[in-house]
Order: structure tokens, then sequence, then C-alpha cells
């Protein structure tokens, strides 16, 4: 089989190869949605969703917007082949590759403002959607300039006579809607006097539960697609074939018919979204740190280990789901049952690393709001209090330059450094702690005595 590179020219090939490819016309398509963050996730969700609406007849399509240095790779990347790219889901026993054909153009705009102002403001710009990841919703300079960027782009847009748009963010955050519209609203206030109440009244912030796990993707992963297809992508994404969207429907310019491609339109967006992050990010959190200190590598092995497959299935049961209000017709037992499943896939390959980025960004979102809830409503918080342990002991144990990516973690690593001697001492408010868990002698005493299992006998004794 010759080699192909990924390219317009090369989809007949790949068809007759026995690949899905965009049988649409690509030309035809108009990119409405200008999206930020142009990662793995952007890839295998909301671009697989357009894709499927341009292959049901839609015109729908996707810019992409990057921001940060960074991303020259992946724009690189995506200009090389004509801004496609393969999406491969992956199961232990198969994978299905498709080559999506929605992302049609994309702007890098690591330094210099006004492309990217432009870009959003164009006409067509009907929907800025977000992947910035969590802790891209904090208040630094490097976050700023993204929500400046969105407020600039609306005030030219409103002094052109255009109107709003929608600001949609598929971050994994509580609220991440009303998260985006603080964020906008802010640099609206930086901007100009006034600027905040027009954006109020001509824009929208859905807020939406986005869910598929997509793990880092890796020469494996492009090695795959050169055994089976010969075909060379320069950054294809894979992910589980579990995908799901929850969305508000609040869309200030328009929208495509997204429920027909298998979203849902909701007004209980948020009983969905304390769902996924109580049971499945919060679950990613607290075996992520236990596991890189055992050390496994893949979240699927961890879920082949009893022990810690119980120690999980106790939290999410015994701690996680009392905190929750049912959703009619979905109880939350079963919600725990497919997210034990997906972990245990053992195709996908998620990478135990990934889940360990931006600590200090996740725990107090994913995890703390549970505690919180045991602390208020009563009953154990023993296994989330062991899984902060863990996070604590990778930050005071794993040398700096193999923890996982955490650009806020340096005052958090200093607690944890000294909780080796005193061990409460990283229950305080400067490492993201609620004021409510910070004072609480009964999470206290839980995180000190899962701290000194840890230290005594490795993850295997602390979780026992
Ligand atoms: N990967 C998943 O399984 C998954 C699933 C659901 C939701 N999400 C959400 O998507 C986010 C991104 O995940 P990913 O897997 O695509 O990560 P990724 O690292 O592949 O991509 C993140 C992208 O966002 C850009 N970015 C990061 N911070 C930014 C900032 N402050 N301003 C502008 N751009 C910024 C990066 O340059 C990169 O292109 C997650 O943090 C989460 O909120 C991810
Ligand atoms: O993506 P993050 O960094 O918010 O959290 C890590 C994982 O929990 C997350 O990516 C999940 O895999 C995802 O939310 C599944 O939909």
């Amino acid at each position: 089989m010759d080699v192909i590179d990924l390219s317009t020219s090369g989809l007949p090939v790949l068809a007759d190869r026995g690949m899905a490819v965009p049988q649409y016309d690509r030309e035809t398509l108009v990119p409405r949605i200008v999206h930020i963050g142009v990662g793995g996730f952007h890839r295998s969700h909301l671009a697989m969703y357009v894709d499927r609406l341009a292959a049901g007849g839609d015109d729908w399509a996707i810019c992409g917007l990057c921001l940060l240095p960074g991303d020259a790779a992946i724009v690189d990347a995506l200009r090389a082949q004509d801004h496609l790219y393969t999406l491969t889901m992956k199961t232990a026993a198969a994978r299905s590759s498709t080559v999506i054909g929605s992302i049609v153009d994309v702007v890098h705009a690591p330094t210099d403002d006004e492309p990217a102002v432009e870009r959003l403001a164009r006409s067509d710009t009907a929907i800025v959607s977000l992947t910035v990841t969590e802790a891209g919703y904090d208040d630094t300079d490097r976050n700023r300039r993204t929500f400046d960027l969105i407020a600039a782009a609306i005030e030219r847009r409103l002094d052109r006579g255009l109107g709003g748009v929608t600001v949609l963010s598929c971050d994994n955050l509580p609220g991440n809607g009303d998260a985006a519209r603080r964020c906008v609203l802010a640099a609206c206030d930086r901007r100009s006097p006034g600027l905040a109440a027009r954006v109020e009244v001509s824009c929208t912030f859905p807020n939406s539960m986005v869910d598929r796990i997509t793990p880092v993707t890796t020469d494996d992963d492009r090695r795959a697609l050169l055994d089976d297809f010969g075909l060379r992508d320069r950054w294809p994404v894979v992910a589980e074939p579990f995908c799901q969207w929850v969305v508000e429907d609040r869309f200030a310019a328009g929208r495509p018919d997204i429920a027909s491609v298998g979203a849902i339109l909701s007004d209980d967006v948020h009983a969905w979204e304390r769902y996924k992050l109580r049971l499945l990010n919060a679950a990613h959190s607290a075996i992520a740190y236990l596991a890189a200190l055992v050390p496994y590598t893949y979240v699927d092995e961890v879920l082949a280990d009893p022990d810690f497959a119980n120690f999980l299935e106790r939290l999410l049961l015994d701690e996680a789901v009392p905190s929750l209000d049912p959703i009619d017709g979905h109880p939350p037992e079963d919600y725990v049952a497919t997210v034990l499943d997906r972990f245990a896939n053992a195709g996908v390959r998620d990478q135990i690393a990934r889940l360990c980025v931006d600590g200090t960004a996740k725990m107090p979102r994913f995890l703390f709001p549970i505690v919180s809830d045991r602390l208020a409503n009563g009953g154990s918080v023993e296994r989330c209090a062991t899984a902060v342990a863990g996070w604590a002991r990778y930050l005071a144990v794993v040398p700096e330059a193999d923890q996982a990516p955490d650009a806020a973690a340096d005052r958090v690593r200093r607690l944890a450094s000294a909780a080796r001697e005193d061990p409460g001492a990283f229950v305080d408010e400067r490492a993201g702690f609620p004021p409510d868990l910070a004072a609480s002698a009964e999470f206290r005493e839980a995180f000190v005595d899962a701290f000194r299992r840890l230290d005594a006998g490795g993850p295997r004794a602390a979780i026992g």
C-alpha cells in the first residue's frame, strides 16, 4: 500500500481503502463557528458534531482560532492537510477511523491581536466556542487576553451594526457558560464603560455538559493509521466511542440543528453537569495521583486492579452519589456503572499523566464540592480525603520535572512538602481548599490519616 499524506486530493484513495471520508462539498461550508483551543477534545467532540451536520446537508463549519505560541504545531499540521484530520474511536476489540472535514480554516494569533479580533468580529461569526481548559478561566494575564479579544470583537460587531454572538464554553467546569460570561463581562469592563451592558443584551452564554474521553495523541496512534490505511496524518485524534453533549438552547445568532446529530438541548444542564463533574471528572482526579504513585500509566490498568476498582467504586457510590440530585429516569448508580465501564476501555489507553495536569484548577471544581456536600449533610469523606492525600503526596515526592504541568502549583507544592512533617498543614485555603474544608476537623483528620498510610505503605495501603 502506498503511503499518502492526508489532503483533500487523497480522500478518494482513503475511501477505497475503507475509511469514512467527507462526502459533502467543503467549499460551500460557512465557518460560522470560531473555536478557541483547537486541542484533542474539540476535534473529537464539537468538530465531529459539525461534521455530522455537514454530512446531513447543513452548511455550518468551524474556523479554529489559536492564541498560544505553542499552538504553532497544530496550526502547521492542520494547514498542511487542508484542515482535515482523522478521528479514531477505539475499544479493546475494534477501532474505526473517519476523516473529519468540518474545520475549514485556522488563524494563529499568538501575539498580534488584530487578526483574532477581526476573525471573531466577521459578519458570518455566530458562535464563539471555547475549550481553553479549566485553568483558562482563572484571572491571569494569559487568560485575560482570550476574553479581552472576545470583548473587543463583540464591541466591533455591535459598532458595525452586527448583532451579538453566542459564547459557548465546552470546558469542564460547573456552570461553564456562566463562567465564560463572567470572564467576558470582566473583559468588557476593562475595555470600555457601557460595553458589558450592551453585551448582556446581545450575546448569550449557554451552559453545557460535554463528554468524550479523549487521550493525548501518541505516535502509536499515528503508526496505526499508517499500518491500517497507509495514511500519514500529522495530528490525528483518538477517543472512546461514547460521546455526549447537553446544552442550553440559548443561541444569540442562530444555531444549526444540533439535536439532529445527537446533542441534547435541555433547560436542566446543571443536573447533568453535576453528574458528569462529580462522577466522571472527580473519579479521574481521585485516581490520577494515587495511580501515578504506583506507578500506573493508563486508566484501564487502574481499573483492572481490583483494589483500585473497589476504592473508586466505593468513593463514587458512598461519597459522590449521595451529593447528587437524581435525574428522573437516570439513576446516578447507572451513571457510575457506565463511568467504570468507560474507564476500563483498554483500547482508548487514556493516560494517567493527562489526568494529573492542572490539579490546582481541577480539585476545587471536581472533588472538593463532593466533600463540601458531605460535610454539610453528613456521611463519610474518607475516600475523597485519601484521593486528596494522593495529590499532596504526588506533589511532595515526585520530582517537579516529572510532574504533570500545573501552572499554579508552586504554592500548593510548598504546602505539600510541609505536609511531610505536619500532614495537616496541607489542608489550607492557600492550597485551594474552600473555607468549609479547611476548617473541618473531620476532613483534616481523614486527610492526615490517609497521608500517613500513604507515607508508611504507599497507595495500596492507603486505599485498602
Ligand atoms: N480531553 C478530554 O477528554 C475532554 C473531555 C471533555 C472536556 N474537555 C475539556 O476540553 C479541555 C481541553 O482538553 P483537550 O484534551 O482538548 O486539551 P489539549 O491540550 O489537547 O487542547 C487544549 C487547547 O487549548 C489551548 N489553550 C489552553 N489554554 C488556553 C488559554 N488559556 N487560552 C487559549 N487557548 C488555550 C491549547 O493551546 C490547546 O490548543 C479540557 O480542559 C476540558 O475542559 C476535555
Ligand atoms: O479535561 P480535564 O482536564 O478537564 O479533565 C481530565 C479528564 O477528567 C477529562 O478530560 C475527561 O476525560 C473528560 O471530561 C471526559 O469527557
